[in-house]
């Protein structure tokens, strides 16, 4: 049986008046790959942070590898990438890389290290010279220098090139590949889309859907029916509207509906086309759906 790593057990946490996570239960597996989405403020940063014992639960109970994530024995099989660090400015790469690496028993071979994220090249500058995103790629990687069995990666690529974020996605990939387990949690829902094999959505510090990234798609059944038209009717169940040129991209749960009611309205439209959505349409619906009211 595949062993479970990390769990949450009905997490509430709250800062003040805020409940940041609202009873909130989760469980990684070793081996998953787990992306974690959710809009600004929805909990992400608040979950990892309990996972890796940095904060603790207001209620309900949080372990890592079966115990107190606070115990040192476990937090040195964890790896995390903050959403913000600061590093030494006056080390160098290598020097950085090293000592992270020796807090722990076990340590990824350093220049191993830096070619996976591509920091060869610059593994004898001082770290206060390297630009913002060099850094984010160094912080990213030292959360591998201890071997770790899971690593949580609170949005790793933020504001890297689209290179250095393909750079790092392969990374990722290659420690996967070789059974680590890693939990990233993303605004880029491309990222996402290109490295989870489940996701999770948070809003509003609840679990909105956890399950496999093309079911998460399939649960809200969302459609983005396009066409071009000079002028569009109210249309019912319209999650959302936008224009591209002349075409227009409606978002909606109920396509065949729409569709009929365009058709009925006598309007004329041409180039007609209805597709899956991309998993951003759906974590939209989804959220819509959590504000929506609920039905009578
Ligand atoms: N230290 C804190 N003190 C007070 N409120 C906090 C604190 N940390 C988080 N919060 C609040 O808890 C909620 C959840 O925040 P959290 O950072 O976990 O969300 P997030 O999903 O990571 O957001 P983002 O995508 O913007 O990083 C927010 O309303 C936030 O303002």
């Amino acid at each position: 049986m595949t062993e479970t790593l990390a769990r949450l057990q009905e997490v509430t946490r709250r800062y003040g008046e805020v409940t940041a996570l609202d009873t909130t239960s989760l469980e990684i597996r070793e081996g998953e790959l787990i992306g974690l989405l959710g809009p600004n403020g929805a909990g992400k940063s608040t979950l990892v942070n309990l996972l890796a014992g940095l904060r603790r639960p207001s209620s309900g109970s949080v372990s890592l590898f079966g115990g107190p994530p606070g115990d040192p024995a476990r937090r040195r099989l964890l790896g995390m990438t903050p959403q913000e660090t600061g590093l030494p400015p006056t080390l160098r790469v290598r020097e950085c890389v090293d000592f992270v690496a020796a807090h722990f028993p076990s340590r990824a071979d350093r220049d191993e290290l830096l070619e996976r994220f591509g920091l060869t090249g610059m593994r004898d500058r001082q770290i206060g010279g390297l630009s913002g995103g060099q850094k984010r790629r160094i912080a990213v990687a030292l959360a591998f220098a201890g071997r770790p069995r899971l690593v949580l990666l609170d949005e790793p690529t933020t504001g890297l090139d689209v290179e250095a974020r393909r750079a790092l996605w392969e990374a990722v990939r290659a420690f996967h590949a070789d059974g680590g387990t890693v939990l990233l949690t993303s605004h880029y829902l491309e990222e996402i889309e290109a490295l989870a094999q489940r996701v999770v959505v948070l809003g509003k510090g609840r679990v909105l859907a956890d399950d496999s990234l093309a079911a998460v798609r399939g649960m809200v059944g969302v459609r983005r029916v396009s066409l071009t038209a000079a002028h569009l009717p109210e249309l019912p169940g319209v999650l959302r509207a936008e224009t591209d040129g002349d075409r227009t991209h409606l978002v909606t749960a109920d396509a065949d509906r729409l569709v009929r009611e365009l058709v009925g309205s006598g309007v004329p439209f041409s180039g007609l086309e209805i597709r899956a959505t991309t998993l951003e349409e759906a974590f939209l619906a989804i959220t819509a759906r959590d504000d929506a009211p609920a039905a009578a």
